[in-house]
């Protein structure tokens, strides 16, 4: 067998485990729509660009590896993609090729069944050199899996870029030493007509991939077409942004201030873009408070803007936005000013973002408002951050909060982390890092500071666990994976007695409405409230959505208890009085939004309705589809996002290790006011603590050279 510098030993336990954890592989795992619409798009830009879908066998050998790498950097370049990375940054010295081509292979190898039934083997490891070599292997592999036709299409196409690639970079190895290999893959690349240069970004060809060659060191970034321009469109409007004069408000002296908030205010009113940073109760609100209260002195005189200056309150979704709508109307009342403030929008409501995912305000039809105030902006994705500063028009002033720290977006992109690092933009950026929320002393506060040091020893979280009766560690072991063993049966119990309190509150609720047989829906609505904030005391944040400690699970085990305290008989409905449920998708008939929550409760003659924060009027369940809403007594660290309890309870372990990170536990600490208790493995926490998040965005490498 020879030994190739890419040898990978593609172990048979790589691919027996592969196949026994994930039950059904990753061609199952992956969306069936989204694999065939990569193909899709691929064929589309193919014949666009040829006139036809060409064929591997009618091509010349230059011809095959170009169509091969141009195939596999793009199917790369959609998996980072979807793992939330807008580039493939590939550096000279690494050992780039053998990361390439394990990239495009790991698919595969997790759905091959284990080598040993392959022919051939011999229990001999297959290394990828021989996997790629010799498509006997892949085809052999192929004839036992069982998954529709297209999907093996699919896979094979994958399985012949990956070929393709190999031997393309057989050919740069064979020709050239090592150290020009990159550059000789670059030669490649610009040959390729689907692949363009973005100096070439104005010419009217419109290439499905972008790149950008660095000489020194050697480097070169890969885009997808609409990554980069997503990028792009946001350096551009954020230099513009910033580059607009602005006249300053008149804002009374606030003894309060610290230094930072102080300068961050300065800094608001002088700059049309600015972006203040800072952890949980830094006075991120209180600070930018001080900006729109000068709005209502009416000190407002600017040609070029409106006689009346507004305002809009945003954030990406409905809790963080009500959140912030709360802080800032608490701080103005703090001041003794009477002021009216606009009701606080979801950014997809803001620019009128509908099923279609176009923005009716843009660049051409921009937002009326003169001052846009954007809360956690960490949580903006790279496509939502451009639509928002598409539509702020000319002489507006953007300000954007959030912690840098936090986990970045669901879609692509660490925005708010990638503009703070900006060189550009360091003059319009202000952090605070005074928290008065949590004093010097908080254990949750310094639990946090602790997730975010740098280079940390991770021994020196647990003194502080320790010296805190506000934090505690639950260690999980082995035996919570198996079914009704006592450990998993004493964490369930554990993790979830704080809601025995909610749960007697609902019941006492409907045993008080017992003569009328129901809540009269006068009532209801404060009812609702006040079983709000029962909920806000106390939530169980999960990793993922599976396994054991994952929110389905514990959200199963809490509604059968639940149901037992309210003796209700058993029924296949999933709505019943005191379920709490969270929004899961934007729906603008109902005016509800992704992240909104609300409780289930029986009214008149029997009707559940739910009502959720902020809104008097129930909606009836049958009005919302068990896709528009999921239970909510546990939820993901994701979704909990903008949102506050004066307790959680957060749970994860090995399973959940893809998951984790150090971003992940900081969100989740960060989002207790008093208390915190973890459980985990002492594995998993370990690795989620020493794990930081590596987003690779072009967002910097875009702003080099502009403005
Ligand atoms: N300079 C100050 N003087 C008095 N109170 C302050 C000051 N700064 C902040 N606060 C108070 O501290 C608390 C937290 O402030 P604020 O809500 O503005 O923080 P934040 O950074 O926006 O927090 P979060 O990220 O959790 O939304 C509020 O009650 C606020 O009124």
């Amino acid at each position: 067998m020879s030994t190739s510098p890419f040898d990978m030993a593609v172990r048979t336990e790589t691919a027996a485990s592969s196949n026994k954890n994930e039950g059904s592989g990753w061609a199952m795992t992956v969306s069936d729509y989204l694999m065939s619409r990569r193909m899709q798009t691929m064929h589309a830009y193919q014949r666009q660009r040829t006139g036809s879908v060409s064929t591997t066998d009618t091509l010349s050998d230059i011809a095959k590896a170009e169509q091969g790498v141009f195939s596999a950097l793009f199917a790369l370049l959609v998996q980072r993609l979807e793992e939330g990375h807008t580039v493939l940054t590939i550096a000279a010295g690494s050992a780039w090729q053998q990361m390439l081509l394990e990239a495009m292979v790991r698919p595969l190898i997790d759905c091959l069944p284990p080598i040993a039934d392959t022919p051939d083997s011999d229990n001999v490891p297959l290394t990828l050199d021989a996997f790629l070599r010799e498509d006997k292997h892949w085809q052999a592999a192929l004839w036992q899996l069982a998954m529709p036709s297209y999907q093996k299409d699919t896979l094979t196409a994958r399985y012949h870029s990956s070929a393709a690639l190999y031997q393309v970079f057989k050919q740069i190895n064979q020709n050239n030493s090592h150290q020009n290999s990159l550059s000789n893959f670059l030669t490649i690349i610009k040959n390729s007509s689907f692949i363009q240069t973005d100096e070439e970004k104005d010419s009217s060809e419109n290439s499905p991939i972008i790149y950008r060659w660095q000489d020194n060191p050697q480097t070169l970034t890969l885009w997808l077409h609409r990554a980069w321009q997503a990028e792009h469109d946001l350096v551009q409007h954020i230099l513009r942004i910033k580059s607009q004069n602005v006249q300053p408000l008149d804002i009374l002296p606030n003894t309060l201030l610290n230094t930072e908030q102080q300068s961050a205010i300065d800094m608001a009113n002088r700059s049309a873009l600015s972006i203040i940073t800072g952890g949980p109760g830094t006075g991120k609100t209180f600070t930018v408070a001080q900006l729109v209260m000068a709005l209502q002195s009416g000190q407002y005189d600017d040609n070029t803007l409106s006689n009346t200056p507004n305002l809009a309150l945003s954030a990406p979704t409905g809790k963080a936005a009500q959140r912030m709508q709360e802080s800032l109307q608490a701080a103005i009342e703090q001041a003794g000013i009477d002021m009216q403030l606009p009701e606080a929008k979801t950014i997809h409501r803001l620019l009128g973002i509908g099923q279609g995912g176009r923005a009716r305000y843009n660049q051409s039809n921009p937002l009326g408002e003169d001052i846009i105030i954007v809360d956690e902006a960490s949580m903006l994705g790279v496509e939502l951050a451009k639509d928002l500063v598409s539509a702020v028009k000319a002489g507006a002033r953007l300000i954007l909060l959030g912690d840098a720290n936090q986990l970045a977006a669901v879609d692509a992109g660490a925005v708010l982390a990638d503009l703070c690092r900006v060189p550009q933009l360091q003059d319009v950026h202000q952090a605070l890092s005074i928290s008065r929320r949590f004093d010097a002393q908080s254990g949750v506060g310094q639990l946090a500071r602790f997730i975010n040091t740098p280079q940390k020893d991770s021994q020196g979280v647990w003194q502080i666990i320790d010296q805190h009766d506000s934090l505690e560690f639950y260690t999980l072991y082995q035996g919570i994976y198996n079914k009704n063993s006592l450990s998993k049966i004493k964490f369930l119990k554990l993790i979830s007695s704080k809601y025995s309190k909610y749960f007697k509150k609902t019941k006492n609720i409907k045993l008080k409405n017992s003569s009328t047989k129901s809540i009269p829906t006068s009532e209801a609505f404060n009812f609702a409230s006040q079983l709000m904030n029962v909920l806000s005391e106390y939530k169980v944040l999960t990793a993922g959505h599976h396994g054991v400690c994952g929110d389905h699970n514990i959200n199963q085990y809490l509604t059968q208890q639940h149901k037992e305290v309210l003796q209700l008989p058993l029924s296949k409905s999933e709505w019943y009085h005191g379920r709490p449920v969270m929004v899961l998708q934007n729906n603008y008939e109902l005016g509800l939004f992704n992240g909104d929550i609300g409780v289930c409760l029986e009214t008149e003659r029997g009707r559940l309705q739910v009502f959720f924060e902020g809104r008097a009027q129930g909606i009836a369940v049958n009005m919302m589809s068990e896709d528009m809403v999921t239970t909510a007594y546990a939820m993901t660290i994701h979704k909990s996002q903008g949102s506050e309890f004066e307790h959680v309870a957060i749970a994860f372990d090995d399973q959940h290790t893809r998951l984790l990170s150090q971003e992940l536990i900081y969100t989740a600490v960060t989002r207790a006011k008093k208390q915190v208790s973890i459980f985990s493995t002492l594995s998993a926490f370990e690795y989620a603590l020493s794990t930081p998040t590596i987003r690779q965005t072009g967002l910097s490498l875009q702003f080099q050279g502009e403005g």
